[in-house]
């Protein structure tokens, strides 16, 4: 494999430094941008990162034998990372967003049967090979927006056989598609139709029935519960996350999404990874996540799409809290593939500046999966995941809002989006 030498960029957004521990405070305002950076990569990994004439100096013997990649007035940042998808699905739920625009709710439909209900049947319905084909195009969208990992969340399965399936489905795109796939069990994302008259029940089934199998077959990392009024209480998805623990699955938490309801200070009680949504978190919450390190996932495209007031940014990082962003990817309340516009989304409506949005989807949303020493800054020793964006600085990527302006897409060190187009 030839050295691929990406030369000359207008910004070279590094945000070295941060591989350790997550940003926090005005640290995530510090991208360590060089000016007229480059990297030159092999076999994959970045080999350096520095100035265009350091670098050209430093490989000068080599230059001839490499591929260059001109990246002259553009940006070029880490591949975006996404920690907060609901990636494996079927179907489509357009006719609920209808009616949300009629004035129905989110957990009105839901309790009428529709919402993740009626996903979950399409998804049970689904052949894997359906199922597969579904999510890899999603997946090519993924990547042509610049996202090059994704965190993947069951819970469309909502037993045994399905949630494996689903979760086999993650594994198998994870083995043929260049976004690498992180996964997470989400068995209590809500209780299905058949438990509906015994929840506890259903609690159990997860407990002692999912989480353990799940985890002998080494299909997920994390497990996360959605804990919310309706849905699993805090007692249950205590018990939950507990029961994932001995099984070596580390705590994610859908929190504080539509009521304060206990989740951020659940999630530094367990120890959890993320807490994620957040909107409606309390003080205390943020304050125990702060001092826990609980990384705050925000996900502006849902209160985008849910037409609510987003979570307030300025509140958890002032708070110490460090924060990602994510699309939380699924039919229901949030079904887009833009991470860019996410962020776009996360600075008009969440109080973030353009340079923490861009810490929030590299490098700390690389922590809130455990994939920091391996993504989400361009440093020596890292994976070689770049995406060149076509706009003279990494403040435009999220200006010019809702247009997608990453050109090549560099995925392990191989180019796997060139001109809009995805090369696999
Ligand atoms: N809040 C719960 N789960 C998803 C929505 C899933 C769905 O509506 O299908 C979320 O994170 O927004
Ligand atoms: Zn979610």
């Amino acid at each position: 494999m030839r050295p691929l030498f990406v030369r000359r960029a207008r910004q070279l957004v590094t945000l070295a430094g941060s591989s350790a521990a997550p940003l926090v405070k005005e640290k995530m305002s510090d991208l360590h941008i060089i000016e007229n950076g480059s990297v030159w990569i092999e076999h994959g990994t970045i080999v350096a990162v520095g100035a265009d004439d350091e670098l050209a100096r430093q490989f000068a013997d080599r230059l001839a034998e490499a591929e260059v990649i001109d990246a002259k007035g553009k940006t070029v940042t880490p591949g975006l990372v996404d920690p907060h998808t609901h990636l494996v699905y079927a179907g489509s739920r357009e006719h609920e967003w209808t009616m949300r625009l009629g004035g129905a709710t989110y957990m009105e439909i839901m309790n009428a049967g529709g919402g993740i209900h009626a996903t979950t049947k399409a998804t049970r319905e689904a052949s894997e090979e359906m199922l597969y084909e579904e999510s890899k195009r999603r997946l090519d969208q993924f990547l042509l927006h610049g996202v090059t990992t994704v965190e993947a969340k069951s819970g469309y399965g909502l037993s045994l056989e399905h949630e494996i399936k689903q979760l086999e489905v993650a594994k198998r795109l994870d083995d043929t598609h260049p976004v690498d796939i992180v996964s997470t069990f989400l068995g209590a994302h809500a209780v299905p139709p058949e438990w509906k008259h015994d929840p506890d029940e259903y609690v159990r089934l997860v407990i002692d029935e999912m989480i353990p199998e799940v985890s002998r077959r080494g299909l997920a990392e994390f497990n996360d519960v959605f804990c919310e009024r309706g849905v699993f209480t805090p007692d249950q998805a205590r018990l939950i996350l507990e029961a994932g623990k001995e099984h070596g699955l580390t705590p994610k938490i859908h929190a504080d999404e539509i009521e304060p309801y206990g989740g951020a200070e659940l999630a530094a009680e367990v120890g959890a990874i993320s807490a994620d949504h957040l909107l409606r978190a309390s003080d205390e919450g943020l304050r125990r996540m702060a001092e826990r390190g609980v990384i705050g996932v925000l996900l502006p495209g849902t209160a985008f799409f849910l037409m609510t007031k987003a979570a307030d940014a300025r509140r958890l990082i002032d708070a110490g809290v460090p924060v990602a962003l994510a699309t939380d990817c699924n039919p229901g309340s949030s079904p887009t593939v833009s991470l860019p516009l996410v962020m776009s989304l996360a600075c008009l409506h969440m109080g973030m500046t353009p340079a923490e949005a861009m810490a929030a989807a590299t490098i700390n949303a690389a922590h809130a999966i455990g994939r920091a020493h391996l993504v989400g800054s361009l440093e020596p020793g890292k994976k070689a995941d770049l995406v060149i964006f076509n706009v003279p600085n990494y403040m435009q990527i999220m200006y010019y809002y809702g247009v997608n302006h990453a050109e090549t897409v560099i995925k392990g060190g191989k180019v796997v989006v060139n001109d809009g187009k995805v090369y696999i």
